[in-house]
């Protein structure tokens, strides 16, 4: 029999093999039997082949990088080898991350090529118009300033460049056409600014932030001045050659950062975890290792760093004084036991005395000749005894008042040793909810308000109000109030982001404030929290109660302070109510 060639001829030759051989016709043997006959390899069921190349087709192939990565996928699906195309995938993002790090050299190039390539559609004012807007805004913070270079760069490149012009893409090989007069002296002046913006951003976004490398630091700045001079050709391939080599030494100093940072996180880590080992009492720092903690476990933000300084500096002043006030009440009882110890040694030395008086009178009144003299003997002993019972007396007194003031001074230290366990968590917060209260609020709204101008960032403030709360208390009791406010706080918790900032401003009333959010997406965050609270209802003895609320959200201007725009939140919100509640409005 000849080999059956068209996928017709090997569904037949299947059926009849099924027969022939008294297999069941499922589809499985089926499968297995026709890739037999073909030769073939079934593909795995498992594996979502349509999917995954879907998404290898979706991804850029503009580079030779990103090229390789389209075939190493390719070949991983055609192999159903799922693990190579996730390790192809993953080793692709992370070689991204890696060379995004401190690309300034290679951005940088890039910009001086791209700024003398003609794009169409792109005049070099619209261009120096674009790169002063990037340079305006984020100036202040290198990473934003080179993730904007590289999206305005990425932007002029997906301009068709014109004929005779050199390749955008072709990153790796940064050389520039100097040595064309025509190119350089295009236009002269431009190509100066060009040159001076290399510098200053090599004097300010470098050097600056190489504080700890000083020889680094000063080879920036070197390179600074280099470029100012450099204007031939040759002086200018030189200058890019030592510029490699910087680039190449803050590589390696990022990697050190790196796992100099690790190895200090790591080391935090240990210490947090057997910090019960450390300190004898761990129950007032049970607030402070969950800060740190919380810190460590997520990436590593300003803002974080801050806010947990800002609490535990608080919570350190407050328990700096209760302990204070603990050490004071403990030394005055170390104090009264002292001199109730002094006492009962006295006392023990007055009785002692007492018994060498009672042996002295046993001898006289055996020596006594008559009644006379006995019955002065009889007037010593009762007045010392009446002395010691006097003694006693007082001495019994003393350690009633004594233990009285123990029992007192023990139930000021518990009191104490309570108010720092809180303090350790509350300071700050809501202690119903756990959110920021006012005072926390305005602390955070401060930050805010001065991180949004220093970023040129916009930022929106939101004030939410349950709708008919006080119906809810009335009919089913303040205890289900409260547990409601805790729901609703841990909702807004779980929905929005974390550096979303979620503070409880009166009774039933929330702020949220959200930075880097535009007035439209506020909008939709706030619509977002309405639908997850209808979804995840609030239980009350197993019944469910949903809980509704109105928003009022405000975008912060630069005339705005806390207090004008809060109020605008407030009007707002007031609007949602008087329009039918359960509403968000926005100003
Ligand atoms: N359970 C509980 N209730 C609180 C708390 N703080 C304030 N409240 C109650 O919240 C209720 C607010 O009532 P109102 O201001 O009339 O508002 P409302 O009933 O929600 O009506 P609208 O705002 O118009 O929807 C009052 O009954 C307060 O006593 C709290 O911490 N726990």
């Amino acid at each position: 029999m000849t080999n059956p060639a068209t996928p017709f001829e090997i569904a037949r030759d299947t059926l009849k093999q099924l027969a022939q051989r008294r297999i069941a016709p499922t589809p499985d043997n089926y499968l297995t039997l026709y890739h037999e006959i073909a030769g073939t390899k079934p593909a795995s069921q498992d594996f979502p082949e349509r999917h995954l190349r879907s998404l290898a087709a979706a991804l850029p192939k503009g580079s030779p990088d990103q090229m390789r990565l389209a075939r190493q996928l390719d070949d991983a699906v055609k192999n159903a080898n799922w693990e190579s195309y996730q390790k192809h995938l993953t080793t692709f993002v992370g070689s991204l991350a890696e060379s995004q790090k401190l690309a300034w050299g290679e951005l940088i190039s890039d910009l001086l090529r791209q700024w003398e390539a003609k794009h169409q559609g792109l005049t070099a004012a619209r261009k120096r118009e674009s790169l002063e807007h990037v340079l305006g805004a984020s100036a202040s913070n290198p990473d934003n300033l080179f993730n904007r270079l590289q999206g305005l760069l990425r932007s002029w490149g997906q301009g068709r460049e014109q004929e005779g012009n050199v390749a955008v893409n072709d990153v790796d090989t940064p050389k520039i056409d100097l040595a064309t007069p025509s190119t350089a002296s295009s236009d002269p002046e431009l190509l100066a600014e060009l040159r001076e913006l290399f510098a200053f951003t090599l004097e300010t976004a470098i050097a600056t932030q190489l504080i700890e490398s000083p020889q680094l630091s000063s080879d920036a700045r070197q390179l600074a001045a280099d470029i100012r001079q450099a204007r031939k050709a040759d002086e200018m391939q030189a200058f890019l050659t030592r510029l490699k080599r910087f680039a190449f030494k803050l590589e390696l100093l990022a990697e050190d950062q790196g796992e100099l940072r690790n190895s200090l996180l790591g080391l935090l880590r240990l210490l947090v975890e057997n910090m019960t080992e450390l300190v004898i009492d761990d129950r007032w720092l049970h607030g402070q290792i969950e800060v740190v903690r919380e810190i460590i476990d997520k990436p590593l933000s300003q803002r974080a760093i801050d806010d947990a300084e800002r609490r535990l500096k608080e919570v350190l002043f407050k328990q700096s004084q209760l302990k204070a006030s603990l050490f004071e009440t403990r030394e005055a009882i170390k104090q009264m036991l002292t001199g109730f110890v002094d006492h009962l040694a006295d006392f023990a030395d007055a009785t002692s005395d007492y018994h060498d008086k009672i042996e002295s009178f046993a001898d006289k009144i055996s020596a006594a000749d008559n009644i006379s003299q006995l019955e002065s003997v009889l007037g010593e002993v009762m007045r010392e005894t009446r002395n010691i019972q006097i003694n006693a007396q007082r001495s019994h007194d003393e350690l009633r008042t004594t233990q009285q003031k123990v029992r007192e001074s023990e139930t000021r230290i518990r009191e104490l040793e309570l108010e720092l366990e809180k303090t350790s968590v509350l300071v700050r917060h809501d202690q119903l909810t756990g959110v920021l209260n006012r005072h926390g609020l305005e602390d955070m709204f401060e930050k805010e308000i001065s991180r949004a101008q220093r970023h040129d960032t916009v930022m929106c403030v939101a004030l939410l109000d349950i709708d008919n709360f006080k119906k809810l208390n009335d009919s089913l009791g303040h205890d289900a109030g409260d547990q409601a406010l805790i729901h609703l706080a841990t909702v807004c918790r779980h929905t929005l982001r974390p550096q979303d900032t979620i503070a409880r401003y009166g009774g039933e009333e929330f702020i949220i404030l959200l930075p880097e959010t535009n007035l439209k997406d506020a909008v939709l965050v706030l619509t977002r929290l309405q639908r997850e609270l209808t979804k995840k209802f609030f239980l009350n003895d197993n019944d469910k109660v949903l809980i509704t609320f109105s928003a009022g959200v405000t975008q912060m201007t630069e005339q705005d302070n806390q207090g004008s725009v809060i109020k605008r939140a407030d009007e707002a919100m007031y609007e949602a109510k008087q329009t039918g509640k359960n509403r968000v409005v926005s100003r």
